[in-house]
């Protein structure tokens, strides 16, 4: 529908009413963040004037002053820095107050209402709403309907009735840049508009033009599990972000940012989307990895691998003579069967005998190896093994405390007796120490009794490990994998595929750690974790709501992921689970979505949008060198085209390293090996499976040459390497043949993965 001048005028009116309201209020916030500095300026002169310096020597009178002080600084502070973020909330406001509007009539009513939708809400003295925040319940009616029949959901009910006109809106810099009156789903031209640009260092909101599949999982709280699986560039990142801003919105009298808590894979990618919340007003979440969670968990002093460690040595070690174990090690340790093994041996540890002595001490009988049996078998039992064991320990340390005080004070009154010319402090110096050897023996059996070692437990569950063997196919390599992991374990390395089952037993033996200020838990990338992972979640959030979200495509661990969703559907009660599917991928454009969909081995129907580029460039070099060559020139043809952000993708850490070595002098090029570096998206050389997640106007796949990405296991590397793409992708190689065609290698290049595909080891 054409929208004629009248409507342009009315609109530009409406959109001065709001301005002005929002500059308004805007105003009232930077004066009282005037005022709020002033007397914080006021309160230090004061300070200084009445006080000055303080110091030890300063009288009690002085120091209580100086403290009053120091809280009504630090209340003025949090008031400031409150305010300050309001005040940045308008700014966003003046800049954009709202992209979309919908007239709704309500069933029973007759007179349509406008509904301006914006990032927030602005209500004037009046209270009447101009814009509605578009996490406002009737804010969902713009996202879900078309022309029509409508309805939303709030406190009072379902409200129904008809829309009847929805229009989209750019407005920058405080000035109405273009609107048009939709018939349809927000598609097209919004969509397109923010798809096509070029892509800075963080990820954006997608506020103006989430799909209706997406707000569905946004606003779902029917479910306490959410699963969600969905092709690449289908939003799910995004979709967990803006649920994050839901839920702060929705419950913002019970939930704050403290308790929400999302798992990504890695601290480069937190980098990446930590711009999104606060673009939406929101403060970040708590944000970390599973890595990370697990290495504060288990502080033992071995060598901890990191994940990508273990990916890197997948990836380059096939040559090396004990590869084809720790293979072996890694498949068997994130296996159903594996994590089947441990839930036993936990029981039975838990369960099972314990060996008590009697206590004695000074030829007395502290505690009994019944009573002490009695305490663990029946008092305690409720506690988990952990609990049980301290609490025994005090218990036996409570008992025995009289009895030494009783014995220092017998034996030190006999040397008084003794006239031995000591003083006090030796003679109780002196008792103590008689009775150190004969304690130390008491200490050293209690110790034996109750600690809590869980290296200790997992060792022994390994050298056990055949007895709790649940599928004897599995029992042929039970020595294998047993001696492999005591030769590491006695060498002080702790694989990672060994931290997550000893974890395990840490929690489910353990004290489960303080976890019920997390409300709700958001894990990314969800593929990428083991059944034995989430049964370490589930049991770590019980309380929380959990949201998943993945896509198996793109399990680049071909070892160590969930496999299928329903290899973890057995935690997760099936009248609170939900599983939704996203069916849309958003970021590439039609040719390299098509092209990637290819390099799947399974046919896929998803769909993607219409969004028009160049063809996947496939291009095969005879000589490295000439790939290097080819790129300094596409990076220079690239940036003078106006894409920010290109990355080079090389398959792992060791080839990123070389090729950086050859770039660096011949470009501005910057590399991203490591996890904890951050992320600048300029021009850069990053590792495959470190880019997972993220995304590139221009990407460049360094060498898919026959020996990359040559086996089946690595089919999902390349695959969601190449998904990285918005608007260009390159896939360079090096040719074995000084025949081969570049047609015939694009050929070559999806026909390896799917005719004949060569399965490692
Ligand atoms: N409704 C939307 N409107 C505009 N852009 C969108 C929309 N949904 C997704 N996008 C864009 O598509 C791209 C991919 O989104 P996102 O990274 O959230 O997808 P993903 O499913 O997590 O991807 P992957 O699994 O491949 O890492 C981003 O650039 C995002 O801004």
């Amino acid at each position: 529908m054409k929208i004629n001048d009248y409507k342009w005028i009315e609109e530009n009116k409406w959109l001065d009413v709001v301005l002005k309201e929002a500059y308004r209020q805007l105003d009232e916030k930077r004066e009282l963040c005037m005022k709020l500095r002033m007397e914080n300026i006021e309160i230090q002169r004061q300070l200084w004037e009445e006080i000055g310096s303080i110091s030890i020597e300063s009288n009690l009178d002085q120091l209580v002053d100086f403290m009053s002080f120091i809280d009504i600084i630090k209340r003025q502070k949090r008031t400031y820095s409150f305010i300050k973020k309001i005040e940045k909330k308008y700014e966003r406001i003046v800049e954009s107050p709202y992209f979309g509007r919908f007239d709704f009539i309500e069933d029973g009513n007759n007179n349509p209402e406008k509904y301006y939708i914006g990032i927030a809400n602005l209500i004037n003295n009046n209270c009447d709403i101009l814009v509605y925040d578009w996490r406002a319940p009737v804010s969902s009616i713009f996202y879900d309907y078309e022309i029509g029949e409508g309805a939303y959901n709030c406190p009072e009910g379902i409200i129904k009735g008809k829309v009847i006109l929805k229009r989209q809106y750019k407005i920058s810099n405080g000035k109405l840049e273009y609107m048009f009156d939709s018939n349809l789903k927000i598609d097209d031209e919004i969509l397109q508009e923010v798809l096509g640009r070029s892509c800075d260092n963080r990820m954006k909101t997608i506020v103006t033009s989430i799909q209706r599949e997406q707000n569905k999982i946004i606003r779902n709280e029917e479910y306490k599990y959410l699963i969600v699986q969905g092709p690449a560039g289908s939003g799910k990142t995004s979709i967990a972000l803006h649920r994050v801003a839901y839920l702060l919105y929705k419950h913002r009298n019970k939930v704050s940012p403290e308790n929400i808590i999302i798992f990504s894979p890695n601290r480069i990618f937190n980098d990446y989307i930590s711009d999104v919340l606060p673009q939406l007003g929101e403060d970040n979440m708590i944000q970390t990895t599973f890595k990370e969670y697990m290495h504060k968990a288990l502080d033992c002093e071995l060598k901890k691998e990191d994940y990508y460690d273990m990916m890197e040595y997948i990836l380059t070690s096939k040559d090396e003579p004990c590869y084809q174990k720790r293979i072996q090690n890694i498949k068997f340790k994130s296996s159903i069967e594996f994590a089947n093994m441990l839930k036993k041996y936990a029981a039975y540890v838990a369960e099972g005998e314990k060996d008590f002595n009697d206590i004695y001490f000074s030829n007395k009988l502290i505690i009994s190896s019944d009573e002490l049996k009695e305490l663990y078998y029946n008092d305690y039992s409720r506690l988990s093994l952990k609990n049980r064991l301290d609490k025994i320990r005090r218990r036996i340390m409570f008992l025995l405390k009289p009895h030494v005080e009783e014995k220092i004070k017998e034996i030190s009154g006999k040397l008084a007796d003794d006239n031995s010319g000591m003083d006090e402090e030796e003679i109780m110096k002196k008792a103590k120490s008689s009775i150190r050897d004969e304690l130390k023996d008491v200490h050293s059996e209690i110790d034996r009794m109750t600690k809590f070692e869980i290296v200790e437990i997992y060792k022994h569950f390994i050298e056990k490990m055949e007895l709790f063997l649940v599928n004897k196919t599995s029992e042929k390599i039970i020595d294998e994998v047993k001696i492999f992991t005591m030769e590491n374990l006695k060498a002080g390395q702790l694989y990672y595929e060994d931290q997550i089952p000893m974890l395990y037993l840490k929690i489910s033996l353990g004290e489960l750690p303080k976890t019920s200020d997390i409300k709700y838990v958001i894990i990314d990338e969800a593929q990428d974790y083991t059944p034995l992972q989430y049964e370490i979640l589930y049991q770590l959030f019980k309380h929380a709501n959990i949201t998943m979200l993945g896509d198996l495509n793109q399990a680049i661990n071909p070892y160590m992921n969930v496999g299928d969703y329903n290899n973890i559907s057995h935690l997760f009660p099936k009248d609170s689970t939900c599983i939704m599917n996203l069916t849309k991928s958003y970021r590439s454009t039609m040719e390299i979505a098509k092209f990637t969909r290819k390099i799947l081995k399974n046919e896929s129907s998803d769909e993607f949008i219409e969004r028009p580029g160049d063809e996947p460039l496939i291009l095969g070099f005879s000589q490295e060198e000439e790939i290097n060559k080819r790129i300094i020139e596409d990076v220079e043809k690239y940036k003078n085209k106006g894409y920010k952000s290109i990355g080079i993708i090389t398959r792992t850490k060791k080839e990123a390293n070389d090729v950086y070595s050859r770039l660096k002098n011949k470009i501005f090029v910057k590399t991203i090996i490591d996890e904890n570096e951050e992320f600048k998206n300029d021009v850069v050389i990053i590792p495959s499976y470190l880019a997972k997640g993220l995304e590139f106007d221009v990407v460049i796949i360094y060498n898919a040459g026959d020996g990359n990405y040559n086996c089946e296991e690595e089919r999902l590397l390349f695959y969601t390497a190449c998904t990285r793409a918005l608007h260009i992708l390159c896939v360079y190689y090096l040719k074995n043949s000084q025949h081969s065609h570049v047609q015939k290698f694009e050929h070559h290049i999806l026909e390896k993965f799917l005719e004949k595909p060569k399965m490692a080891g």
